[in-house]
This record gives structure tokens, sequence and C-alpha cells, in this order.
């Protein structure tokens, strides 16, 4: 894991790993919503991520389901969707989505995992929630059109405030 402060990680290259796929969508559907929901990040800051397929990425990303040994069991349909972990070695870093989910790649049918896990990388990366409405880290979640998605002023200011 890169060194980190509690805050912010205190390199720009980070390391993602897709650990398994949820049976929602194609891997492809899954690796493009990844990539773009870390692309969204990366364009206002100077961070670069590399994808890794073993070992022990900053930010790991598994689809898991109720106990899943973090302290912080997920909760079955609905409820919790996902969560991620600020900053730091270990666990640090890692985002989870709720297999119990139904994450899509386009339709409005259950979560979209692209706008998901653009909040979660958000998490990851060191942001706390917002608490300006329309804000990407608003802390509920609300359908944006991934294809028209475009990064709010708000998180754009807090994340370029951390690296910029
Ligand atoms: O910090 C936390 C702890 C609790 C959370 N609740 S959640 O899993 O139901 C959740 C709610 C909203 C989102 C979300 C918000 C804005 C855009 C996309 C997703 C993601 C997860 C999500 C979260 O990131
Ligand atoms: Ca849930
Ligand atoms: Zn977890
Ligand atoms: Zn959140």
């Amino acid at each position: 894991k890169a060194r980190a402060l509690s805050y912010k990680w205190t390199t720009n290259s980070l390391t993602y790993r897709i650990e398994n796929y949820t049976p929602d969508m194609s891997m492809a559907e899954v690796d493009n919503s990844i990539e773009k929901a870390l692309q969204v990040w990366a364009r206002v800051t100077p961070l670069k991520f590399n994808r890794i397929y073993s070992g022990i990425a900053d930010i790991m990303i598994s689809f898991v389901v109720r106990d899943h040994g973090d302290g912080s069991p997920f909760d079955g349909p609905n409820g919790f969707l996902a969560h991620a972990f600020f900053p730091g070695s270990g666990i640090g870093g890692d985002a989870h989505f709720d297999d119990d989910e139904t994450f899509n790649f386009r339709s409005t049918r259950g979560y979209n995992l692209f706008l998901v896990a653009t909040h979660e990388f958000g998490h990851s990366l060191g942001l706390d929630h917002s608490n300006v409405p329309g804000a990407l880290m608003y802390p509920t979640y609300s359908y944006t059109n991934p294809d028209t998605f475009v990064l709010p002023r708000d998180d754009v200011n807090r994340i370029q405030a951390l690296y910029g």
C-alpha cells in the first residue's frame, strides 16, 4: 500500500484491483464502470490509477454480502449499498459493494455502479460527505445519466483542496 497521512494519500500514483465481479453485469461493464469512476477523480487532480491483477492494491475493490470481515457487515437488499475506507494502510482505500444490491451499467433499475463507485472512491481518496445537495459526495444516491455526468463544483473544490 502507498503511504498515507490519515486523510490523504501521500503519493499521486495509486494502484487498484478488482478482486471479484457481480453477476448483475458483464465483467467488461464492471471494468468500464470502475475505470470511468476513477477517471472522474483523475481528471481534476494529479492522481494516476494503475490496475493490478494480483497482490495488494491501494484500492481493493470487491463485491461482498453481509458479514465480510471488516466489522461493517452489509444488510441484504437496500439499506447500505457500499462503503469505502479513507486513505491508509491495510483496509485503507478499499471499496466494498453490497452484492445483495442490483448494480447496473446504464439502466435505471437498481443502482448505477459507475455513480456509486465514483462516490465511494471519493471516500477512498479522503473525502467526507458533502452537505451541498447535488454534490456527488452528498450522502444520498440520486440517479444521473453516466454519459452526461459532470463532477459537481463542490466535489472538484474539495478534492483539489486535498490533491490540487
Ligand atoms: O459513507 C458511507 C456510509 C453509508 C453509505 N450509505 S449507502 O451505502 O446507502 C450509499 C448512499 C449513497 C451513495 C451515493 C451517493 C451519491 C452518489 C452515488 C452514491 C452510496 C452509498 C454510503 C457511504 O459511502
Ligand atoms: Ca444493502
Ligand atoms: Zn466492507
Ligand atoms: Zn458516502
